[in-house]
């Protein structure tokens, strides 16, 4: 178990050299004190080692002795003393032997007293067993059992009392040598007590080793001492020293020995003298030697005496030493107590930390819990306010009812009051005043237990309220789920019939598309629209726009008949068209015309929509539309983009477009850049009908990529046309566009194809008077018009041979114009007085083509599987692949028979001329 420590300790040198010191100082304290102890057990108290001056000098005096003069003060002290032993010393005449200095002349008295008591030699005697006793008791009660010095000194011991023996003997053969005895048998002593002597020598010299050795042991312990920390050595350094004040004292007993062994060395010369000399000389030389042996005992005595305090001093200083060691061990247990109590501690602390920590985290947690918890408070407190506030209102609409009823009551008590009083009025006038008053207490029981009764009643009618209330809450509740339930109901109903109604708009929308198919066969497949334009500002001839309106020759009395005034002596004459647009009718109208057929590319069919007549008739404005007022071209390809992204779902659409012009019949690709040889591009026939080889196809996605595609095609023609103007009139501008529809469900393909062209000015020939190459240009555009005009005869005529070929227009326009496709010719004219002729020439070349009947109309489609899909459309007409025109169907007879009949009942659609060339 280490010990307890009230706190750690560090080392501290002050501290251990002051308990060192402290030590020392108590350890001289009980050497002192039992030198007290011993000195007062002698009878000799600390202060009689103090003389004064008068016994000093009583003392001094009588130590002269009578005869032996001044000298004798330097005598050896126990050659007087030893004279006194033979009974006849006095006080005054006793030796002082040197001790006057430590025990004082009191005790010096007591000593002699007791010298002379028990002789000098006794009391020597016993003066050393008792230091000796008292010596190995105070070891004893201190617990220095140290092997060296316990040794050492009983040795010692031993040796004094050798050396007390052998001046014993001397002093004894002293005293025969006084008596006179016979000097042979002193001679053979004397080699005896050489003898003796030289034995005592070697044993003091084998002693004084051992006591050499015990003190190289001590040394050795001191300095293992003195290796550990520097204030263990400094508190081991005192010891060190004292030991080595006992080394010299050792050597100084050593050199007395010598000393001692010098003198037998002169006994023993004495020896050999006495042999050889007289024997009264040789006493006296012993008697000398004898005496000087004394002194050297003398002398060893109180080396002895030094040693044993030295090494009292010592042996205090070793145990000081040792209590410091101790100390320091018990403070660097302490330290490394202290150290694992530091570690502790500040596990302790970490600990301690973690726990603050965890601490903080429980009370932020609880902040929040109290948080929360005042909120729920604040909540509960709300609630009750509300409550109180309801039960406030209850209370107050009680109170009230209760006052409403207590003033009932009132009302009824003044009442009762009344009656009772008239009552008793009454009453007095027949009763006797105790029968009256017997009355009225029985009348107003009853009307109390009335008043109670009523009071019940209310109460029972609240409470009947209450619960009706609560039953109306319960049934509002009720009805309130129910109708969330209808509602849900009903709007999964109504979820349901949009599905429905979509899908039913779905089939009705396919149907009205058939239906409208089959109207648009029934109306015949070239649609013929006449569209009269406004008066130019130039030809208003200076009237304003109503006046020059109202004196226009030609007039659209309905939206299917146009009218042309009389011109030179020509009669007027009216013609019929599929719609007529009067000037006032702006582009929409116009559109709306036509957009029926532009959805019928999106299904599959071909389209042609030609703007005719003559220059300045309109046919660009129709067809192209000024800024900000688009025409056909636009807007049926803004339909075709929406329609194609609503019917997305069902199709995937592509678009592709071409631009190009005829011109001197020769075909230019205006979104080619740079200049043409018009020579090189021809129109073929191919799997999906005609088709320019070397025409740039460019895919359109929406309206910003055609309106860019149209604007630089316009910019290319403008590049290479001398006069703009006039190159337009005298060329037909084609704006093609190609869409390819795949069906999502079945895979299968649908191609449909729209000619969008504004033909070049109709005007004849011999109107234009053009010579040269204005002669070539209208010569040119005659042919490819006349050519129009004989193919619309053919088809008209259903001649087998439908001449296609005559022109690069007709070539190009021969699918467009076939059995298989759809085709809107816009005869656009002009209102002024001076084109009336070539107004009625259009309007007659238009009344013609509206005569063709060009059959039903088929859809490209190509299985999903590569074959032709044609057969799913009705009997075509003409064979689809030659494109050539085939006898008439009966059906398609019955549809002209009807249209004649219709013409003929109504009397205004007038039979054309016969050829369609101008
Ligand atoms: N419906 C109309 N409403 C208003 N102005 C019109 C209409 N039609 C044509 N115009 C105007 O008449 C003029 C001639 O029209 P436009 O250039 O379209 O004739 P055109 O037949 O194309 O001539 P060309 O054969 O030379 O190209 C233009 O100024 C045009 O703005």
């Amino acid at each position: 178990m280490p010990p307890t420590f009230k706190k750690p300790l560090d080392y501290d040198p002050g501290l251990a050299q002051q308990t060192l010191q402290k030590s020392y100082q108590n350890s001289d304290a009980a050497v002192e004190a039992r030198k007290r102890t011993l000195l007062a057990e002698l009878g000799l108290a600390d202060e009689e080692y103090e003389l004064d001056d008068e016994e000093e000098e009583e003392l001094g005096e009588g130590e002269e002795g009578p005869g032996e003069g001044d000298e004798n003060d330097e005598e050896p002290i126990l050659t007087r003393g030893h004279k006194h032993t033979n009974g006849t010393a006095s006080k005054a005449a006793l030796p002082s032997y040197g001790y006057r200095d430590l025990f004082g002349k009191e005790m010096e008295g007591r000593r002699r007293q007791m010298i002379e008591v028990k002789g000098y030699d006794q009391y020597l005697q016993d003066l050393l067993n008792r230091s000796g006793e008292q010596l190995q008791a105070l070891r004893s009660e201190k617990g220095l059992m140290y092997p060296g010095n316990v040794e050492v000194i009983p040795e010692l011991q031993h040796e004094l009392r050798k050396l007390q023996e052998e001046n014993r003997n001397l002093r004894n053969s002293g005293a025969r040598s006084t008596d006179g005895e016979a000097s042979s048998r002193g001679s053979s002593e004397l080699a005896q007590q050489v003898s003796s002597l030289q034995q005592q020598l070697a044993v003091r010299d084998a002693r004084l080793r051992e006591a050499e050795a015990e003190a190289a042991r001590l040394k050795a312990r001191l300095a293992q001492a003195a290796d550990g920390p520097s204030p263990r050595g400094a508190a081991a350094a005192a010891p060190l020293e004292e030991l080595r004040a006992v080394e010299a004292l050792l050597a100084e007993s050593q050199a007395a020995l010598q000393a001692k062994e010098r003198e037998l060395t002169a006994l023993r010369a004495s020896k050999a003298a006495a042999s050889a000399g007289g024997a009264a000389d040789a006493v006296k030389e012993l008697t000398r030697q004898r005496d000087d042996a004394v002194q050297a005992q003398e002398l060893l005595q109180q080396q002895l005496i030094h040693a044993r305090n030295d090494l009292s001093t010592a042996e205090a200083n070793f145990r000081a030493q040792q209590a410091a060691m101790a100390a320091a061990t018990e403070s660097e247990q302490a330290k490394a107590l202290q150290q694992q109590m530091w570690a502790l501690t500040e596990q302790h602390s970490k600990k301690v930390e973690e726990l603050e920590a965890e601490l903080k985290q429980k009370q932020v947690m609880i902040q929040q819990l109290q948080a929360t918890k005042s909120d729920a408070l604040q909540a509960m407190k709300e609630m009750k306010g509300r409550m109180a506030a309801v039960k406030s209102d209850a209370a107050a609409a009680y109170k009230t009812q209760l006052m409403a009823i207590q003033a009932k009551l009132d009302e009824i008590h003044a009442l009762r009051e009344g009656v009772l009083e008239e009552l008793v009025n009454f009453q007095s006038e027949i009763f006797s005043e105790k029968t009256i008053t017997q009355m009225s207490r029985l009348v107003r029981d009853k009307e109390i237990s009335r008043v109670r009764s009523a009071q019940s009643d209310l109460r029972t009618k609240l409470a009947e309220m209450d619960q009706a209330l609560r039953d109306a809450r319960d049934e509002t509740e009720t009805v309130r789920q129910q109708s969330e339930q209808v509602a849900k109901i009903r709007e999964l109903e109504a979820q349901g019939q949009i599905m429905h109604f979509r899908e039913k708009w779905r089939t009705e929308f396919d149907k009205r598309r058939k239906l409208h198919n089959v109207v648009l066969e029934l109306k015949g497949n070239i649609r013929v629209l006449c569209r009269v334009r406004p008066m130019l500002d130039k030809e208003r001839g200076g009237l304003d726009a109503a006046a020059a309106a109202a004196s226009m020759p030609v007039r659209c009395p309905t939206e299917e008949t146009v009218r042309v005034a009389a011109v030179d002596n020509k009669a007027e004459k009216e013609f019929e068209f599929d719609r007529v647009l009067s000037p006032e009718e702006g582009q929409d109208k116009l559109y709306d015309e036509v957009a029926a057929l532009v959805v019928s590319v999106l299904d599959g069919y071909n389209v042609a929509i030609m703007a005719y007549g003559q220059t300045g008739s309109g046919k660009t404005f129709t067809m192209e539309g000024p800024e900000g007022n688009p025409g056909v071209n636009l807007r049926a390809l803004g339909d075709l983009f929406r329609l194609a992204e609503e019917r997305a779902a069902e199709y995937a659409f592509s678009f592709s477009a071409s631009v190009l012009e005829i011109y001197n019949e020769q075909i230019y690709d205006l979104l080619m850049n740079g200049a043409q040889d018009g020579d090189k591009l021809d129109v073929k026939q191919g799997p999906d009908g005609m088709y320019v080889p070397g025409l740039k196809l460019e895919e359109v996605k929406d309206m910003g990529e055609v309106t860019a595609m149209i604007g630089r095609g316009k910019a290319n023609r403008s590049t290479y046309a001398t006069n703009m103007n006039e190159h337009s009139s005298r060329s037909h501008l084609v704006l093609s566009v190609y869409i390819t529809a795949v069906s999502k469900q079945n895979g299968t393909t649908l191609k449909g194809k729209l000619h969008l062209i504004d033909l070049a000015g109709s005007e004849r020939l011999s109107r234009t008077g053009a010579q040269g190459d204005r002669l070539k240009e209208a010569q040119a555009i005659n042919k490819s018009l006349s050519a129009l005009g004989d193919v619309i005869q053919a088809l008209q005529q259903r001649n087998a041979h439908i001449p296609y070929r005559n022109s690069k227009l007709t070539r190009l326009l021969e699918d467009s114009l076939g059995g298989n496709s759809k085709c809107v010719m816009i005869v656009n004219v002009s209102p002024a007085a001076e084109n009336v002729s070539e107004t009625k020439c259009s309007l007659e070349f238009a009344s013609r083509a509206r005569k063709v009947e060009l059959g039903k109309a088929r859809v490209n489609v190509v299985s999903a599987d590569g074959g032709n899909g044609n057969g799913v459309s009705p009997s075509p007409s003409r064979g689809p692949a030659s494109g050539r025109a085939t006898p008439s169907s009966e059906g398609s007879m019955s549809r002209v028979a009807s249209r004649e009949q219709m013409t003929t009942s109504t009397g205004r659609r007038t039979p054309g001329p016969s050829g369609l060339s101008r």
